[in-house]
């Protein structure tokens, strides 16, 4: 755990946005302008997931997202990684051409050990897992920098997510996984106060942000929320 933790070292976990583009198109912006302004709010790490487009698009994408945050960060020393949600080919052409990014898989999405062996070992890889023998298979990888657990609450963001598990289930869930846990799904500051104090070194909002109509102040709003996280 401590090695896992290591590695992310610098980065303030407590606020992970995963951007939906329809949500901010909707909202009136783009996901660059959601980002920047998200960031600026205190999100400390990014995920870029887009579904709908293909890879050419989704590498534009990127590139304005990793600008967007470049730009929100200017004059700090903060460090926001951005993760590629799947993606593994885009990721491997960005960091050839020298561009930190970094990667999120699902169960059913490339393998861990197929993303090391394309990406190497310098990029963070975050994975889904939602039970033991996930986490115990996560953990064997030795390649695994954080896992994302959830849905935690009911989402709509996410169309084949399954129901909410719960903040119990989930606090059950982080205590068995043994690596660095985020949860994701449902999650806004009115639920965020539910899980401080389950371990966790973070959570995870898409809707709560790409929707709001102001990124920045949602993003303070759910850190005010969460604090510190409560105790580990
Ligand atoms: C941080 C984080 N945790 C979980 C997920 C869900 O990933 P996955 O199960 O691969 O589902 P999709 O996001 O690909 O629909 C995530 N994206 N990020
Ligand atoms: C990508 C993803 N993975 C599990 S739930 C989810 C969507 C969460 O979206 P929201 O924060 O809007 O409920
Ligand atoms: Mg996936």
């Amino acid at each position: 755990m401590s090695a896992a933790l290591d590695r992310l070292a610098g980065i303030d976990t407590r606020l992970y946005l995963v951007t939906d583009s329809a949500q901010c198109a909707e909202a009136g912006r783009t996901v660059a302008e959601t980002v920047r302004s998200a960031v600026a709010g205190g999100v400390g790490i990014v995920q870029v997931r887009d579904k709908d487009i293909d890879d050419t698009e989704f590498l534009v994408l990127t590139r304005e997202v990793v600008a967007a945050v470049a730009e929100a960060v200017a004059g700090t020393d903060r460090r926001v990684p951005v993760f590629l949600n799947d993606r593994v080919a885009v990721a491997g052409r960005l960091r050839e051409e020298g561009t930190d990014v970094h990667i999120h898989v699902g169960q059913s999405d490339t393998p861990v050990a197929e993303v090391r062996a394309l990406l190497g070992d310098a990029p963070l890889v975050g994975l889904s897992a939602a039970e033991d023998a996930e986490f115990a298979a996560a953990r064997a990888t030795g390649a695994v920098d954080l896992v994302g657990i959830g849905p935690v609450f009911d989402t709509t963001t996410k169309a084949d997510a399954p129901a909410g598990i719960g903040p119990d289930r989930l606090g059950e869930l982080v205590s068995q996984a043994g690596l660095p846990a985020v949860a994701i799904g449902g999650i806004d500051a009115t639920r965020v106060p539910d899980l401080r104090g389950l371990g966790l070194i973070g959570v995870c909002v898409v809707s709560a942000i790409c929707r709001a109509a102001d990124p920045e102040l949602a993003a303070a709003e759910l850190l005010a929320a969460y604090g510190d996280g409560g105790a580990v």
